[in-house]
């Protein structure tokens, strides 16, 4: 492989910035988490609080009607705008100055939705990250895929990457076809599975954190959230990206002699953050 990197300690190191002393919110960036529909307001939550937790300084999700309570109860700190639409998401209109979006969790396949994703992936040129929902938007109308802003992170798990990419016969084989299509269309992939890659055109980084116990509902949703956090404080998509997928690992190694595999729970990858954050800045 021309390009072949084991994300590890030392890796995510050379990427990593502490927050400054003179910091302020407005300069931690501003996040925009886009999801949700009837019954998957979870997922933005979840989403919103891990970019939170990942050090943005404001972050803002936007969210059917019926999300609205929901968002506000269960994270205080995020700040909610809402679709004209109940259930589900019809257009993505906003006025804010943002540094990143998050996109796709939990928003359904309603044909609506599938013309809003089409008008925002039109309009918006920010850094971004697409996921769930939003890639299976994406893989009904390849054609779209022209438009994504350069170094757009896309974060498949392997149904995903299936739908997106077609079918592989070999790991190998799985790579050459997310080597191309990263090329094709200027994005960088995260193939979500044990473990995980970062691709983007002839570099692939293997991630070297994470266990079994990231396998519960969700914990796609909160590695999004991480992802975007990073993007807003103004990481290059590809460190944010690498730096994310570690993190998130990270926080199910260090939780896992404390509570096992079984109890640890989307949430927890969450708790665990600020302790993978710390570990990073220990010296070793
Ligand atoms: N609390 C909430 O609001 C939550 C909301 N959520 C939201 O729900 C929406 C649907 O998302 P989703 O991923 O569940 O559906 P979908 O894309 O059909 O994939 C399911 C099928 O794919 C496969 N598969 C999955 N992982 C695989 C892997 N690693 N490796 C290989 N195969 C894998 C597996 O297929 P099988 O292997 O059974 O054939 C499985 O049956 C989405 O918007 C999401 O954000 C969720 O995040 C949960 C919490
Ligand atoms: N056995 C495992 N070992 C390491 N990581 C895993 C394992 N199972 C799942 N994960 C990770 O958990 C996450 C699952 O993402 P996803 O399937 O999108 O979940 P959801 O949609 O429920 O949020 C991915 O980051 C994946 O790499
Ligand atoms: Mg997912």
């Amino acid at each position: 492989m021309e390009n072949y990197i084991l994300s590890d300690r030392f890796e995510v190191l050379k990427r990593f910035k502490p927050i400054p002393d003179d910091a302020h919110k407005g300069i931690q960036g501003h996040a925009l988490i886009v999801g949700g529909s009837y019954g998957k307001i979870g997922s933005v939550c979840l989403s919103a609080k891990a970019c939170l937790k990942s050090g943005a300084g404001l972050v803002t999700v936007y969210v059917p009607k019926c999300g609205y309570e929901v968002v506000q109860n269960v994270v205080p700190e995020v700040m909610v705008i809402t679709d004209d639409y109940a259930d589900h998401i019809t257009t993505v209109n906003h006025k804010l100055k943002l540094q990143a979006i998050g996109i796709g969790m939990g928003i359904g396949q309603n044909p609506d939705t599938h013309q809003a994703m089409y008008h925002f992936f039109k309009m918006n040129v920010l850094p971004m990250v697409i996921d769930a929902d939003g890639l299976n938007i994406l893989a009904e109308n390849k054609e779209w895929l022209e438009m994504l802003p350069k170094k757009a992170i896309l974060t498949p798990h392997l149904k995903e990457l299936e739908r997106l990419i077609g079918n592989w016969h070999s790991d190998s084989d799985r790579m050459e076809k997310v080597q191309s299509f990263s090329k094709a269309f200027d994005v960088i992939v995260v193939v979500k599975d044990a473990p995980t890659f970062v691709v983007y055109a002839d570099s692939v980084f293997e991630n070297t954190t994470g266990n079994q116990a990231l396998a519960t509902a969700g914990s796609g949703d909160v590695l999004t959230g991480i992802i975007t956090g990073l993007l807003a404080q103004g990481y290059t998509p590809l460190d944010a990206a690498v730096l994310g997928v570690y993190l998130h690992g990270l926080t199910a190694d260090l939780a896992v002699p404390e509570m096992g595999h079984h109890a640890f729970i989307a949430s927890d990858i969450i708790a665990y953050l600020g302790r993978a954050f710390l570990s990073l800045e220990k010296k070793k």
